[in-house]
């Protein structure tokens, strides 16, 4: 059947999209971007989004910020906040209109799992003393990404995750969750929908700020027990998301890795993890 109607076709018939709880999956062509634009232009909305750049993670900025102007939310209100230790050595990167960035100085820490962890309790911290009045949306991005392609405003949603690439289409006994009953964020290998990755989180103020005070309670109480989970807060996370499910899910489009060679289900990249020699930017193994 020809296509000249999208509301009425289904062009994506080799990938779900639709989580078993109803949530869409989006894909290349499961989405109509002028009917989405329509939407969201009339609302006049704001997209917080933070980054987090410490140590010798700030050379990633230059191409994540430049690439993120030409591809992230191209049309809307966007206002970076980047957490960082070195204030001095974050870029100058020329923003479109409506658009601008926020510094934070912040502490860092010589443990990059407590970098990454700790990003939960400031994103709590900023959310609760800024974007809540301020942003309609806001999304975490890991900042050792690029932006290849679009990433538009059909990935708003009240609460969003997005599908870790190296784990897309593996059961759930492969996903790398916390197994530990002793952590809070243990998931028994008989449940989870899927592996999402700590590195996109999004949706709307109010409930992104339930999300990551959640998750910065679970990190406390692991902390005080002496128990770090696998994967830091993104194990948290993926506990979070298995409880409360997410109202819209990005596929592997929106958090795709460098490394990976390209599958025919993937029509395009969006954003994708750089390729990083871990032991030179990392203070730790
Ligand atoms: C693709 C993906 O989902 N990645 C997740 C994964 O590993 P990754 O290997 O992607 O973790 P990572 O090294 O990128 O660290 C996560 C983030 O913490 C920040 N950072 C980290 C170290 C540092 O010295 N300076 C600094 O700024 C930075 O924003 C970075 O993007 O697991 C981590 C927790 O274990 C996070 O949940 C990541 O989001
Ligand atoms: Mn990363």
């Amino acid at each position: 059947m020809a296509c000249n109607q999208p509301s009425v076709c289904n062009r994506r018939p080799d990938v779900a999209t639709t989580s078993s709880w109803l949530a869409p999956i989006v894909w290349e062509g499961t989405f109509d971007l002028k009917v989405i634009n329509a939407i969201y232009k009339q609302q006049n909305i704001t997209v917080a989004t933070t980054v987090f750049a410490l140590g010798k993670y700030v050379r990633f900025l230059k191409d994540l910020l430049e690439s993120a102007e030409q591809h992230f939310m191209v049309g809307y209100r966007v206002h970076y906040y980047v957490f960082t230790d070195l204030p001095d050595e974050v870029p100058t990167v020329v923003l479109g209109e409506r658009r601008q960035l926020t510094v934070i100085k912040t502490a860092s820490s010589n443990r990059w799992q407590e970098i990454s962890l700790r990003r939960m309790e400031m994103i709590e911290k900023l959310i609760e003393d800024e974007v809540i009045n301020k942003a309609d949306y806001i999304f975490s991005l890991d900042v050792d990404s690029k932006f290849y392609a679009h990433w538009g405003a059909e990935s708003l949603g009240d609460l969003v995750g997005a599908l870790h690439s190296w784990f897309f289409g593996k059961s759930r006994e492969q996903f790398t969750y916390e197994r530990r009953p002793e952590s809070q964020a243990f998931i028994p290998l008989d449940e989870g929908d899927y592996y999402y990755g700590g590195a996109v989180i999004g949706g709307r103020p109010d409930k992104v700020l339930k999300l990551v005070k959640t998750c910065r309670m679970q990190l406390d109480v692991d902390r005080a027990n002496k128990i770090e989970a696998v994967w830091q807060e993104e194990s948290h996370l993926n506990k979070y998301f298995l409880y409360n499910k997410p109202t819209k899910v990005l596929s592997p489009e929106y958090l795709w890795d460098d490394l990976q060679g390209k599958l025919r289900f993937m029509k395009v990249v969006r954003f994708s993890q750089v390729v990083k020699n871990k032991a030179e930017v990392r203070s730790n193994p």
